[in-house]
C-alpha cells in the first residue's frame, strides 16, 4: 500500500430524520447525527489515524461532521479545504418531499430509479424556484449555468471528478494523508470511480453514515482494498436504514 485514504459520509441530518429528499438543502445534522459524527471519530482515534487535509462540501451538515471528527482525533488544527464539487447529489423538484409520501404516490420503484438509477435524474427545477442554488450567497460567483437544477448519480460524478483530479488526487499524491467529509451520493461516486464499478453495482451501493470507510491505494491511486472502520452487522444496519428511505412504509 502506498497511500490511505478515509471517506466519512456525515452523521444524519435533520431532514434525514423527517426522511425528505435533502440534496443541496442545508440542513444541520440531528442529534443522532452529531452521535454518530462523535462515534467515527473515536473509531478513527481507537486506531491512531493521523491527517494532513481535510476536503468537505459547502454543505453544514459535512461540515458540522468533520468539525467534529477533527474534534474527537484531536486534529481541529488541520488545514480544511471546502467545494461545491462535493456537495451532495442535486435532488431538483424533490428536494422537501418525504420519500416514502413520493413513494406511496408514484411508486417504491419510480422513488428507487429517482434515488439509485446511474443516469435518469429527478424532475428539474427552473432557475426561478427558490431552491435553485443560484439564490444561495455561498454559490455566488459561480456561472448560473454550471450550478444544478437537478442530478442523476452521473452528473454528480461528472462535477465531483474535476475535484477529484485537480485537488484531492494531488494532495494524495505529494504524500498527504486525505480526510473527505461529505455525502451519500458524491461519495458513492468516488467509489464507483475508484473501484470502477459498474452502472448495475453502483445501483446496490448504499454508504452508511458516520463510519469511516479507508480506501488503501497503489502509487497510481488503484485501490488495494477497502474497509469500514466498524464491525460488519453495524455497517449492515446503517446500510439497511438508508436503503429503507424510500419505502412507502419505512421498516
Ligand atoms: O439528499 C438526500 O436526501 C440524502 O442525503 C441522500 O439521499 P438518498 O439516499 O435518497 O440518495
Amino acid at each position: 500500500m502506498a497511500y490511505r485514504l478515509v471517506l466519512v459520509r456525515h452523521g444524519e441530518s435533520t431532514w434525514n430524520q423527517e426522511n425528505r429528499f435533502t440534496g443541496w438543502t442545508d440542513v444541520p445534522l440531528a442529534a443522532k447525527g452529531v452521535e454518530e459524527a462523535k462515534e467515527g471519530g473515536q473509531l478513527l482515534r481507537e486506531q491512531n489515524f493521523q491527517f494532513d487535509t481535510v476536503h468537505s462540501s459547502v454543505l453544514k451538515r459535512a461540515i458540522q461532521t468533520m468539525n467534529i471528527v477533527c474534534s474527537e482525533i484531536d486534529q481541529e488544527y488541520l488545514p480544511v479545504n471546502k467545494h461545491w464539487r462535493l456537495n451532495e447529489r442535486h435532488y431538483g423538484g424533490l428536494q422537501g418531499l418525504n420519500k416514502s409520501e413520493t413513494a406511496a404516490l408514484h411508486g417504491e420503484e419510480q422513488v428507487l430509479i429517482w434515488r439509485r438509477s446511474y443516469d435518469i435524474p429527478p424532475p428539474s427545477l427552473e432557475v426561478t424556484d427558490q431552491r435553485h442554488p443560484s439564490h444561495e450567497a455561498k454559490y455566488k460567483g459561480l456561472p448560473v449555468d454550471i450550478l444544478p437544477k437537478t442530478e442523476c448519480l452521473k452528473d454528480c460524478i461528472e462535477r465531483v471528478l474535476p475535484y477529484w483530479y485537480d485537488h484531492i488526487a494531488p494532495d494524495i499524491l505529494s504524500g498527504k494523508r486525505v480526510l473527505i467529509v461529505a455525502h451519500g451520493n458524491s461519495l458513492r461516486g468516488l467509489v464507483k470511480h475508484l473501484d470502477k464499478m459498474t452502472e448495475d453495482a453502483i445501483l446496490k451501493l448504499n454508504i452508511p453514515t458516520g463510519i469511516p470507510l479507508v480506501y488503501e491505494l497503489d502509487n497510481n491511486l488503484q485501490p488495494v482494498r477497502h474497509y469500514y472502520l466498524a464491525d460488519d452487522e453495524t455497517v449492515r444496519k446503517r446500510i439497511e436504514a438508508v436503503a429503507n428511505q424510500g419505502k412507502a412504509k419505512p421498516a
